[in-house]
């Protein structure tokens, strides 16, 4: 009989809190499972990387394990970057199953574990009709080049406006894609409401809740008679550990509905030669692996797409660390839109973005930040 275990792959961040954070889902589904290794990993950034916890599980004598993406929607990471370090660790480990269950998504208990949080902001535990017509709701989502997962952001805001009733809602996005959270809190005071609450649809806090909040005090300080509510990102409420069950029952029990099995259309995908798997140049390693010694801060252990998107070869990088694949990724939509976000120049943010942004949109953005006014439009 083969013995299994959960992994939980999550995203990773910069921020020692959200390495932390992420690490109470984990508990939160260890104590659902109390019989079955439950490891997690993460893509990028932070340890465990995803490899570490697939090789806890296999060290604890895992022979299937599990895969749930800690993620909110089914966008890159979850399509195609999870799915990539699965397969390779699978391919490399005879003996081994992966199954590989979907994104959390907008499952009711998702929908409720926002809502929670809205009202929370609010200061209220219930709403009756007309509450809040008074009040304007702006759902920040994190923003992909996924165009799907970003009209699921649209989705869930809408959903939320009809059951509490707001009197207006936008979605805008922390990055990639267009309205930028500034961008979208300067049209949305256009409107008039009076209050507004901003709701990131986030699970942890990281680098992106902290600018999601610094902007909304910024905004806020500039229009003092407009009470802003900040919602708090969701964490690890119960909702949320009880999504995770179930998406790790469909995995388990391969109940996976044929649209929504995210393995399967990677592999698929991946024969067709269209994978975009972006390389994880900023994946954790572990210094006493000598596998992922490759001295310039890559780890290239998993495939590489090179049918679709271009390719690191077409153009200059202008940055420290060099590519020695052909790796490819996504296209930026509208990456030079005037309502999009600026915040990616000069942060360090991978190639594979900033050399998209046309040299105008650059330039203009240097010029903004330079003056003296300190009237910044990094939004
Ligand atoms: C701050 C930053 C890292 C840094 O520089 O420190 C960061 C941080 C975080 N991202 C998170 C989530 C997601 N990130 C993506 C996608 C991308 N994220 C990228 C960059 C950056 N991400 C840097 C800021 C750049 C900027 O200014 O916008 C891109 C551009 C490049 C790349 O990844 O290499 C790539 C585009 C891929 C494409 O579309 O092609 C998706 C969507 C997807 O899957 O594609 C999801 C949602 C997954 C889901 O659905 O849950 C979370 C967890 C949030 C949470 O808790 O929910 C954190 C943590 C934190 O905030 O610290
Ligand atoms: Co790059």
């Amino acid at each position: 009989m083969s013995k299994k275990g959960i992994m939980i792959c999550g995203h990773g961040s910069r921020a020692k809190s959200a390495e932390e954070e992420f690490a109470l889902l984990a508990k939160g589904v260890r104590r659902l499972y109390p019989d079955i290794p439950v490891e997690y990993g993460f893509l990028e950034y932070s340890a465990p990387n995803i490899h570490m916890g697939l090789d806890a599980l296999r060290d604890a004598g895992v022979s299937e394990i599990i895969a749930v993406p800690g993620m909110l929607f089914a966008a890159t990471h979850a399509k195609n970057d999870i799915p990539s370090v699965l397969t390779t660790y699978q391919d490399k480990n005879e003996g081994l199953t992966v199954r590989y269950g979907r994104e959390l998504g907008l499952h009711p208990q998702m929908i409720a574990a926002f809502q929670a949080r809205i009202l929370e902001a609010l200061g209220v535990d219930h709403v009756h009709d007309g509450d809040l017509y008074d009040t304007m709701l702006v759902v920040v989502g994190r923003g992909t080049s996924d165009t799907l997962a970003n009209a699921e952001a649209a989705r869930l805001t809408r959903i939320v406006s009809e059951n509490l009733g707001f009197g207006w809602s936008e979605t805008v996005y922390s990055g990639v894609t267009f309205p930028s959270v500034g961008r979208g809190l300067e049209m949305a005071l256009k409107l008039g409401y009076k209050k507004i609450v901003v709701a990131p649809y986030f699970l942890f806090s990281g680098k992106l809740i902290d600018r999601i909040y610094n902007y909304v005090d910024r905004v806020a300080a500039s229009v003092p008679d407009v009470t802003f509510y900040k919602a708090h990102y969701l964490s690890d409420q119960d909702h949320v550990i009880n999504t995770f069950a179930e998406r790790i029952e469909e995995a388990a029990t391969g109940t996976i509905v044929e649209t929504q099995d995210l393995m399967a259309s990677f592999k698929d995908r991946l024969a067709k030669g269209e994978i975009e798997v972006h390389h994880h140049h900023a994946e954790f390693r572990d210094p006493l692996d000598d596998e992922t010694k490759d001295g310039d801060g890559h780890d290239h252990d998993h495939h590489h797409g090179h049918g679709a998107g271009h390719s690191h070869d077409d153009h200059d990088h202008g940055h420290g660390h060099h590519h020695h694949h052909g790796h490819s990724h996504g296209v930026y939509k509208h990456i030079g839109h005037p309502n999009g976000p600026r915040t990616m120049i000069d942060q360090g943010v991978c190639c594979c973005f900033m050399s998209q942004f046309p040299q105008e949109v650059i330039d203009e953005e240097r010029a903004l930040r330079i003056e003296p006014t300190g009237a910044s439009a990094s939004a």
